[in-house]
């Protein structure tokens, strides 16, 4: 739904921004452009809202030319929100919230009520509605532009490394309650970072740029991860990038063993005969009870009597990742990692080995697919891989890089 054909952004002082870029980006996903440090992407997004225009190319929104429509008529269907949030200091939070709806001619008391659904619905107490922006924490802030970047309810939101200026837990939190908000709204959004793990994290589709302003590669993460286009990309998703594919693998996918799983009935001699270091000690439901060694093990008796060495933890077939399952393989004391069903009951076991080589004959799975891995409640990065929760923020206001205004509605921006 925004279409880039053939577009470049040279500055007069010979800079070449944005270079022969073509993009299509889909309508209700989130798109990220990352890269590193003045590789075009900012300029690329304010392309969109046309606080830049283009040198050469076309830009097009829902298959029209953005240059047929005035700027400020453009901006009132694309909220735009930017690092530090860029609140108005001498304005409560409430009639932060409420700019856009004033501006668009809303009554007082609409544009407050609306500004009061905004602020619950980006996590934050009523109460603050009173406060201004400096009596909040930097990560409210940022849920505060986000809630104001989304008073008209545009179908469009730039956000420009919105996350970036605050600490990494907060900003985990932020990034968590990001994907809550739009699984919930929908948007077509278009997310600039430089970090590509959060890339990652937030992306249905990755552009990544390289100096110059040049587009490297346009991809799902999962195949980022995978098939890198080229060296560039490679270097820039990282050295970890086959631990972090894992996260779009299904534990389901992995093949288990059996292994040695035993009942706390058992008697110690079938352990001995199993030819395993280590036996899994369950009881009579298959529920997992801890590790016995089997050179540790009583002369005698049964499992019931021997000592137990705590599991680590488990991962869970329905939901969890192969991500979780190596994780959990690596933590156990017997380098087994243990499969559970959704009722926690053991299904198997594999160890590090087993597992990589389970993953790479499980197939880089197709966009719509890895969706589903990540849906799954289950796979709720309750305590592995990611933990995807998240508050965060929007807006236009003053622009962290500029200083200027950068509403998406009205006058504000302009190109630097
Ligand atoms: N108004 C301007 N005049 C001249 N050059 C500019 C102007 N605005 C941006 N540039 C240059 O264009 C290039 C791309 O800038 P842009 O801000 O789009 O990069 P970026 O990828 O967003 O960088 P960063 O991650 O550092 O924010 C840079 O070399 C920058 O210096």
């Amino acid at each position: 739904m925004i279409k880039f054909d053939a577009v470049s952004k040279n500055y007069p002082n010979g800079t070449t921004a944005v270079d022969d870029l073509s993009l299509e980006l889909a309508e209700g996903g989130i798109t990220v452009l990352v890269g590193p440090s003045g590789c075009g992407k900012t300029t690329t997004l304010r392309m969109i809202n046309r606080m830049v225009e283009p040198t050469a190319g076309t830009v097009s929104l829902r298959g029209r030319d953005i240059r047929e429509v005035n700027a400020p008529e453009l901006r009132r269907g694309i909220g735009y929100v930017i690092q530090h949030a860029g609140l108005f200091p001498h304005r409560t939070i409430l009639d932060n919230i409420a700019t856009v709806p004033l501006l668009l001619g809303w009554s007082r008391k609409k544009a407050r009520a609306r500004a009061a659904e905004l602020l619950e619905l980006v996590g934050l107490p009523g109460e603050m509605a009173k406060r201004y922006p400096s009596q909040l924490s930097g990560g409210q802030q940022q849920r505060v532009g986000v809630a104001r970047a989304l008073g008209a309810d545009p179908p469009v939101l730039l956000m420009d490394e919105p996350f970036s200026a605050v600490d990494p837990i907060v900003r985990a939190e932020l990034q968590a309650e990001f994907i809550r908000l739009q699984k919930e709204l929908h948007k077509t959004i278009v997310f600039v970072t430089h970090d590509i793990d959060e890339a990652i994290k937030l992306g249905d589709n990755i552009a990544v740029f390289r100096t110059g302003g040049r587009l490297a590669q346009f991809d799902t993460p999962e195949r980022l991860l995978a098939q890198p286009a080229d060296d560039f990309v490679a270097g820039f998703v990282g050295q970890d990038r086959g631990i972090r594919r894992l996260s779009f693998v299904k534990a389901a996918q992995v093949p288990l063993r059996e292994g040695a799983v035993l009942s706390a009935t058992s008697p110690v001699t079938r352990a001995r005969a199993s030819d395993e270091p280590w036996v899994l000690v369950v009881d009579a439901e298959r529920r997992p009870l801890g590790w016995a060694a089997v050179a540790e093990l009583p002369e005698s008796g049964t499992l019931a009597d021997a000592p137990l060495t705590p599991l680590g933890h488990t991962f869970s077939l329905v939901g969890d990742s192969a991500r979780a399952a190596l994780d959990s393989a690596l933590l156990s004391p017997s380098r087994l990692a243990v499969g559970v069903d959704a009722d926690g009951a053991v299904v198997g076991v594999a160890d590090a080995h087993e597992l990589s080589a389970g993953v790479a004959a499980a197939e880089v799975p197709e966009a719509a697919e890895a969706a589903a891995v990540d849906a799954a409640p289950e796979v709720a990065k309750d305590g592995d891989a990611e933990s995807r929760v998240a508050k965060d923020e929007v807006a236009k206001g003053v622009d962290a890089k500029t200083g200027d205004a950068a509403g998406s509605v009205g006058p504000g921006g302009g190109e630097r």
